[in-house]
């Protein structure tokens, strides 16, 4: 398995990729969008940091590629519509870099009190300028944190032993978790209204995006100062640019542009504008973190492990995954053998999870099923990542629901697929930890092992059906390995279901669907 490796990821920290026989690492060089098409699909996983794009044109040629791992936080550089579509993975590194992050959003906030790069640059020209700079304290200032997650936070604790009065705003984080910070949650415009220091640590979203723009820097106190460390477009430059000149907004520190690399804005003429290039994450330690942590991530996708941080499905902790992992080869088999009994157009999927699951996180279990329901028909390749994409594609609704009523099973999963000729039904459970067993079908209580090859032959419940269907099959040198026969009434419909050691041909399919009392006959190949 190749990976290729770009930005300048720390080689140290691919050590799990190089201890792999399996893995060759391929270190990449810059390329333009067409030079990384021309190259992708040689490789099986990709790591990036924020230089490379990974556009939709790069997924659409990457026959081969299974997961990309971003070295680091941000994953504003990658298509993820583009990956799911493709069924590549996307994982991060989210925790390495936090305090790098936040010691440089500190750092910066610093500098910006005490024009510390503006006094560095004056000394560099041998200027001893001792009254161009002076500078405010932080010390009794109040801090306004736009964004309270693992960055945020840490910033948080350090502005207030620097004795700052810290508030912030985030509206996807609860109360309980601001108050164990001491910090006080605000709406946006009351953050805007109180603080001295504002500070960006928030992802960049449809609903971030120039959230700091002509508007809101209005709302804002007179002589505010504003650091970016987050991402570049939170921050409408246009905007800054305007609210410095004009005097309300006393300094800015940013270490991202809406556009990078950017040497052009016209905010670096402003004497009170500091910048620096996207250094939030450059230290070493986290550099190491980073790389080591992605690499390991890479390692345990290509080798079917679990994979912790994902970012375009959603992750299972080991413990819920150490549950309900028996299942998922039942919960795919349940799937794929619906593949074989529906006709038409499929517009619904219910699945009902009863018993010991009901009380479990099944999302990876209905995953599971739409990838060995979809995978028989579609012509592009299925797999986890993909599945439920493909099934929103297509207008296939999926309702996933728990019941506490198994019908004596230990566990029981329930597919019902309706499509445009009518609706089907299924269920199978798990007897111990591996023994997957087919138990209704359309209604009909049976008890059948689920096999490579079987046949689906509905039919009325009289007299000389079995033995012509077994005299056919027989007749093809076809091994009969398993027989059911599940039945409401005596001479009403019944269902056989066969498992037989290899593909029963077309033909002998026709002449046992001639037989009298057959309704149906279909192969299933699971
Ligand atoms: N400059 C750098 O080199 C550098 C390094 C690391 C991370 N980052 C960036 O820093 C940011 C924060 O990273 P993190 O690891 O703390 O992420 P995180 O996911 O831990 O925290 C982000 C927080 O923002 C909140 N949030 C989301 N949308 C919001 C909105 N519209 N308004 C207010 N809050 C909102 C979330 O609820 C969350 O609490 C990200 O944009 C990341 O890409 C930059
Ligand atoms: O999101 C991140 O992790 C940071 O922006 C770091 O980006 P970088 O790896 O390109 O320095």
């Amino acid at each position: 398995m190749k990976v290729l490796v770009m930005d300048g990821v720390s080689e140290e920290g691919l050590k799990p990729l190089r201890e792999n026989p399996e893995i060759e690492v391929v270190i990449g060089q810059k390329m333009t969008e067409d030079e990384l098409c021309a190259a992708i699909s040689q490789y099986d996983a990709m790591i990036v940091r924020s230089a490379t794009k990974v556009t939709a044109k790069v997924f659409e040629s990457a026959a081969n590629l299974k997961v990309v791992g971003r070295a680091g936080v941000g994953v504003d550089n990658i298509d993820l519509e583009a990956a799911t579509k493709k069924g590549a993975l996307v994982v991060n590194a989210p925790d390495g870099n936090t305090i790098a992050a936040c010691e440089h959003s500190i750092a910066m906030m610093l500098a910006l009190a005490r024009n510390v790069p503006q006094a560095v640059g004056k000394m560099k020209e041998k200027v001893w300028d001792k009254k161009a700079f002076l500078g405010v304290e932080l010390r009794g200032k109040t801090l306004g944190v736009l964004g309270l997650g693992r960055i945020g936070s840490a910033v948080a604790k350090r502005a207030q032993a620097l004795e700052m009065n810290v508030i912030a705003y985030d509206p996807f984080i609860t109360e309980e978790n601001a108050s164990r910070l001491a910090v006080e949650l605000m709406p946006l415009e009351e953050v805007f209204k109180k603080s001295d220091f504002i500070t960006i640590h928030m992802p960049k979203t449809k609903n971030s995006y120039h959230l700091i723009n002509d508007n809101t820097i209005a709302q804002m106190k007179q002589g505010v100062r504003i650091v970016n460390c987050a991402r570049g477009g939170i921050v409408d430059e246009e905007a800054l640019y305007k609210g410095m000149m004009s005097g309300k907004v006393a300094g800015a520190a940013l270490d991202v542009f809406e556009k990078e690399p950017n040497l052009e804005s016209p905010l670096l003429e402003l004497p009170n504008f500091i910048a620096t290039p996207h250094l939030g994450a450059s230290t070493r330690e986290a550099q190491l973190n980073v790389a080591v942590d992605v690499a390991e991530e890479i390692v345990n996708a290509l080798t079917g492990k679990l994979v912790k941080n994902t970012v375009n499905i959603p992750s299972i902790s080991p413990k819920a995954l150490a549950v309900i992992k028996p299942y998922l080869g039942l919960a795919e088999k349940l799937g794929r053998f619906h593949a074989h009994l529906v006709d038409g157009r499929i517009k619904k999927v219910e699945v009902v999870y009863s018993g010991e699951l009901a009380s479990q996180d099944v999302m990876p279990l209905t995953t599971a099923l739409l990838k060995g329901l979809l995978d028989p028909i579609l012509q592009e390749s299925v797999n986890f990542v993909n599945a439920p994409l493909l099934a929103k594609n297509r207008g296939i609704q999926v309702f996933q629901t728990t019941d506490g009523d198994s019908e004596g099973y230990a566990n029981l999963i329930s597919i019902k697929v309706y499509t445009d000729s009518g609706d089907k039904c299924l269920a199978g459970t798990l007897f111990g930890q591996s023994d997957a067993r087919l138990v209704m079908i359309d209604g009909y209580r049976i008890d059948a092992v689920p096999s490579q090859h079987m046949l689906y032959i509905p039919h009325v419940d009289k007299p000389r059906i079995i033995g012509p269907v077994g005299t056919l099959i027989g007749e093809h040198n076809i091994n009969i390995a398993g027989m059911q026969v599940g039945r409401k009434e005596i001479g009403g419909k019944a269902v056989m279901i066969l498992a037989v050691d290899g593909l029963v041909p077309d033909e002998t399919l026709k002449e046992i669907a001639a037989i009298d009392g057959v309704i149906e006959v279909k192969m299933i190949n699971l």
